[in-house]
């Protein structure tokens, strides 16, 4: 999403002193920064995001897709980049917005510095950006559409950007699933994709999982591999039949970008006759959203989304509390869950949905990140209910 220059007609204009980059918001405000990665400009909603460690990770996660992430941690980048920590092959994310310049990496696993691994994979990002203000202002107007634009020569078409950022397309109604779903069904490698991460991997699976790729995060798949699953991914795409043709034991849904409701055409369908079948189901994020879609419940746009390593969520099942990992701009509708489906977990921060399961079936879903890449461990449980589940179900 980048272009060799940020000048393209209108008036040049000189930003404040030493200004190399700008972030323009559609109502044509402006925040002045100093360029990173590569030069050029990106667009997208501006999100903000409070973990405050692993911005590759962050980066990298395909449900990221369309969108800007501003870092609330001031100090980003100064572990670097390298090639074990990605969780996906290409950033998803379109750019990112930080406070602190970033220092040279000092970490012994840093293969890159932050700047040249953006800058390698076209992403554009500024420092130096006041993002404490800007973070205030999404959390008290909601994410707005955004540019990031780095121009080493400190001049900005100001009339044009403002144009084509109050141009920029909502989230609602995207369907960026499909964009960043694999191309062809293939099997997990959890040998060649483990490197690093002290995760183990069984000689005999245990289970057959067909994990529908809507943009999997591969500390996901990582865990089912880790917890006795032999995983076939499969595309977004996928009809009921390419999916119950492998036989699988267990049917996992995955996280991914966009709008759920945008599935409609075909995710949604496909779900609801897997639902039909009776067999385990796991959905994480968008998969749980396009799981209560398939139960006849609604998503909305949510006005703050949820973006970082310490949200509490509360367990109904066992009335315990735990910190989870979470990165979601939509919501399953509470009022729209239908009988027969249970709200399992819940949001301590805005009392938002979290969790859903369907009564009598071992079907079960929810909106946070149990993988935790990065965040904390507290919800791998989910992975072994999973595995329950495909227990009690194995003839
Ligand atoms: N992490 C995800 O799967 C995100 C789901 C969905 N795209 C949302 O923003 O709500």
């Amino acid at each position: 999403m980048t272009s060799s220059s940020s000048f393209s007609g209108g008036d040049p204009t000189l930003g404040p002193a030493g200004a190399t980059a700008a972030l323009i918001l559609a109502d044509g405000s402006v925040l002045w920064g100093h360029g990173l990665g590569a030069v050029g400009e990106t667009g997208g909603e501006v999100v903000f995001n409070t973990g405050m460690t692993g911005y590759q990770e962050v980066m990298t996660d395909p449900s990221y897709a369309g969108q800007i992430i501003t870092f609330t941690f001031p100090h980003i980048g100064n572990v670097g980049a390298n090639p074990e920590d990605v969780e996906a092959i290409t950033p998803a994310a379109r750019g990112c917005i930080l406070r602190a310049p970033v220092t040279d990496p000092s970490n012994w696993r840093a293969a890159q510095h932050l700047h040249a691994w953006l800058a390698s994979h076209d992403l554009v990002g500024m420092t130096g950006a006041d993002t404490r203000q800007l973070t205030r202002r999404i959390r008290d107007r909601g994410a707005p559409n955004g540019l990031v634009v780095h121009a080493p020569d400190g001049l900005f078409d100001l009339v044009g950007l403002r144009a084509r950022a109050a141009a920029l397309p909502g989230l609602e109604g995207q369907d960026l699933a499909k964009g960043v779903s694999c191309a062809q069904t293939h099997a997990w490698d959890q040998t060649r994709w483990t490197l690093g991460h002290g995760y183990g991997t069984l000689d005999t699976p245990a289970f057959h999982v067909v994990a529908v790729d809507f943009g999997a995060k591969r500390n996901i798949l990582r865990s089912l591999a880790s917890h006795g699953c032999r995983v076939t991914v499969v595309p977004a795409s996928a009809s009921l039949d390419d999916i119950l043709s492998h036989d699988p034991d267990g049917i996992f849904l995955s996280n991914g970008p966009g709008d759920p409701a945008a599935t409609g055409t075909y995710a949604v369908p496909v779900v609801r006759g897997l639902v039909e079948t009776g067999k385990p189901i796991f959905g994480i994020c968008l998969g749980h959203q396009i799981l209560a879609l398939a139960l006849g419940a609604s998503t909305y746009k949510m006005d703050i989304g949820h973006r970082g390593a310490n949200h509490p969520v509360k367990d109904h099942t066992t009335g315990k509390v735990e910190i989870t990992s979470q990165n979601h701009g939509f919501g399953v509708a509470r009022d729209s869950l239908p009988p027969g489906v249970t709200e399992t977990h819940t949001s301590l921060f805005d009392g938002t949905v979290e969790g859903l399961a369907v009564d009598g079936k071992p079907v079960f879903s929810v909106q946070y990140h149990p993988e935790a890449s990065p965040g904390p461990q507290d919800s791998q449980y989910l992975f072994a209910r999973f595995v329950d589940h495909m227990t009690a179900a194995k003839p």
